[in-house]
């Protein structure tokens, strides 16, 4: 009764179009009865494309097929369209990192993906819209899972790919290696709240969700419908001495620690001075370079079709 009235667009990025796993599940699922469309992409924009005009054609679930860019860029699409016309969200990763879905607990491999896309229900989460400023311009986007700024930014966007799976390991080795490969720090002025504070931050994380990177967990107590963002703040340091501190500070995520800094906020806004350079970001895995920043969250935005039991979720909330 309930696939009656259901109808899937799958936005699959251009990359992966001829994946045989991908080609077999989706026929796999058409035989079962699953009414598909599918689009490819041919370059970057075209996701967010469709996803905007799937309202238009009547879909009532788009499915991002890639890796998490083109689940960001269909995000931004889907916040294209008014609340109440808006698709649901699923997801059939076929990135390098599918750091949304390997944390959500979602199937990570095509079939069992398009399957779960099917069957499960979807859940109301909250987005984070970010507005920034770039040579005077201003822009907007949204992003599902993490933002990172300053050294986790630079890793995220400039590492290869060998190296990332190397440092997914965690904070740890990501520290050590950062140390040891190139070291800068990103200053400017933080807001949240009612708080205001100059900083020099090796590393900053907006977290919806709870991982980037290829797996590095840096904002592990995110939940993605509780109206928050998850911060974390790595203070710069300035010798090698320091480290043991700081590295422990990574593994316990203090409130208050001398270098790690973990709070929760409904909004963040970073202000560099005119002489400062721009901060380089990465939101969801996509880089960017922004001299002001502001990211906010918007309650319970977008439904996205998640396991019963996600981590993520207030509902199944251990703590
Ligand atoms: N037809 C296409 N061919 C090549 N690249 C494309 C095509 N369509 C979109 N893109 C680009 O692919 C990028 C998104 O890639 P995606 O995130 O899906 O894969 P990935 O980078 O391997 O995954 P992950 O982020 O999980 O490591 C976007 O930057 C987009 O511009």
């Amino acid at each position: 009764m309930k696939d009656l009235q259901q109808r899937f667009l799958l936005i699959v990025n251009g990359k992966s179009a001829g994946n045989p796993a991908l080609r077999e599940a989706v026929e796999e699922q058409r035989e079962a009865g699953m009414p598909i469309t599918v689009r490819s992409t041919w370059e970057g924009g075209d996701a967010a494309l469709f996803a905007e005009q799937a309202a238009d054609m009547g879909i009532t679930h788009v499915i991002a097929c890639g890796g998490d860019g083109t689940v960001n860029e269909v995000v931004n699409g889907l916040m294209r369209v008014p609340h109440d016309k808006r698709p649901a969200l699923g997801i059939v990763p076929l990135g390098s990192a599918n750091d949304f879905a390997t944390s959500t607990g979602l199937p990570l491999e095509p079939g069992p993906a398009l399957a779960a896309a099917r069957n499960l229900t979807s859940y109301p989460i909250d987005i984070v819209r970010v507005t920034a400023a770039a040579n005077d311009k201003s822009v907007t986007q949204y992003y599902v899972n993490m933002t990172t700024g300053g050294f986790g930014a630079e890793i995220t966007s400039t590492t290869p790919k060998t190296l990332k799976r190397m440092l997914g390991g965690g904070a740890y080795s990501l520290m050590g290696a950062l140390k040891a490969w190139r070291h800068r720090s990103y200053c400017g002025t933080l807001h949240w709240g009612d708080k205001e504070q100059d900083a020099s931050l090796l590393l900053l994380a907006l977290g919806n969700g709870r991982q980037s990177g290829g797996g590095q967990v840096l904002a592990p107590r995110a939940k993605l419908d509780d109206g928050r963002l998850d911060v974390l703040l790595v203070k710069d340091f300035s010798s090698v001495t320091e480290l043991p501190t700081l590295i422990n500070e990574l593994q316990n995520f203090p409130a208050e620690g001398e270098y790690v800094r973990y709070f929760t906020t409904s909004q963040f806004t970073v202000t560099t001075r005119r002489e400062d350079p721009a901060w380089p970001l990465t939101l969801d895995g996509e880089a960017c370079h922004y001299d002001r920043f502001c990211a906010e969250v918007v309650p319970l935005a977008l439904r996205v079709l998640l396991p019963e039991d996600c981590p993520l979720l207030s509902a199944n909330d251990r703590h």
